[in-house]
């Protein structure tokens, strides 16, 4: 597709989360219709986990609950809608942590399903087993929007760089992860990783986060943002619930392939990084 614009505005919407699904999709609902009306994006992201993240909550798509409300969504506020992420019922019972995108027509036009479990032990900070509950995908998601390439991966998928690195290869100007970073982690790496991945593959780099509830079981550290492909923060929000609106130049990918030419200076005769799944972007 031809670039019809440069210029992308986008809304992240730091939600507040409870254990109603139900009542979560109402206020993704609301918050959604109030962006609308007050900034006119073209895209709007919502963030992890944003209805419900267990398993008694799962739904097939596009056919479940919350499937149906964002594209009735998308429709009504002909608005590209990046859902998030739900858990998803699949194929032999298996449930899957999987982001959806609605096109302003209500269509879905691609679902990704997170590739990296987060299964880590921090030793005084945060043990978490995803794998126990959750099975990954093994595809890579790349979707068209006005002409732009856009990649998406979820929380934990950022901070694998040849994932990202696949992502540049096949054209993307930006990468989307709806994600929810941790207190443990979230001081230390939130804004390294966004920073890094846009560093080194010369895009920007969006990230969704639920807002903190100091209640929850697992402490969201909030912080949604939007890094340019200088590697340099241009937005963020707070920890609270929040929309980040912001207006993505995408020209400026272009200056820095340009000035800081890395991708054609590359030993490609020394080192690569291969797609070996099966369906191939
Ligand atoms: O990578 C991290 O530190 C957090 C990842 C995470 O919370 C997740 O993938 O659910």
């Amino acid at each position: 597709m031809t670039k019809s614009s440069n210029i992308m505005r986008l809304a992240l919407l730091q939600l507040m989360h409870c254990n109603d699904k139900v009542a979560n999709v109402q206020n993704a609902a609301s918050k959604i219709e109030s962006a609308v009306k007050e900034h006119r994006p073209r895209l709007i992201v919502l963030p992890e986990w944003f209805n419900a993240p267990f398993r008694s909550y799962s739904e097939t798509i596009p056919d479940g609950y919350t499937s149906q409300h964002l594209s009735n969504l998308a429709r009504k506020h002909q608005v590209y809608i990046v859902g998030g992420t739900i858990p998803e019922l699949g194929e032999n019972d298996a449930v899957y942590n999987t982001c959806t995108v609605w096109s302003p027509t209500g269509d879905l036009v691609a679902k990704h399903r997170k590739l990296h479990l987060f299964d880590v032990d921090v030793k005084g900070g945060i043990r978490f087993k995803e794998s126990e509950m959750l099975c990954a995908g093994n595809d890579f998601t790349i979707i068209d929007i006005d002409g732009h390439k856009i990649g998406i991966g979820i929380c934990y998928d950022i901070r694998f760089e040849e994932m990202a690195r696949l992502y540049r290869n096949a054209g993307c100007e930006m990468i989307i992860y709806p994600a929810v970073f941790n207190m443990t982690t979230g001081p230390l790496h939130w804004e390294l990783v966004q920073r890094s991945r846009a560093n080194d593959n010369q895009l920007f780099v969006v990230t969704t986060s639920q807002a903190r509830d100091t209640n929850a079981n697992y402490v969201s550290y909030g912080h949604s943002m939007v890094v340019n492909p200088w590697a340099m923060v241009q937005q963020s929000a707070s920890e609270g619930e929040e929309t980040v609106v912001a207006d993505i130049d995408f020209s400026e990918v272009e200056q820095v392939r340009q000035q800081i030419p890395i991708f054609g200076q590359r030993r490609i005769d020394l080192y690569a990084t291969e797609n070996k799944s099966k369906k191939r972007e």
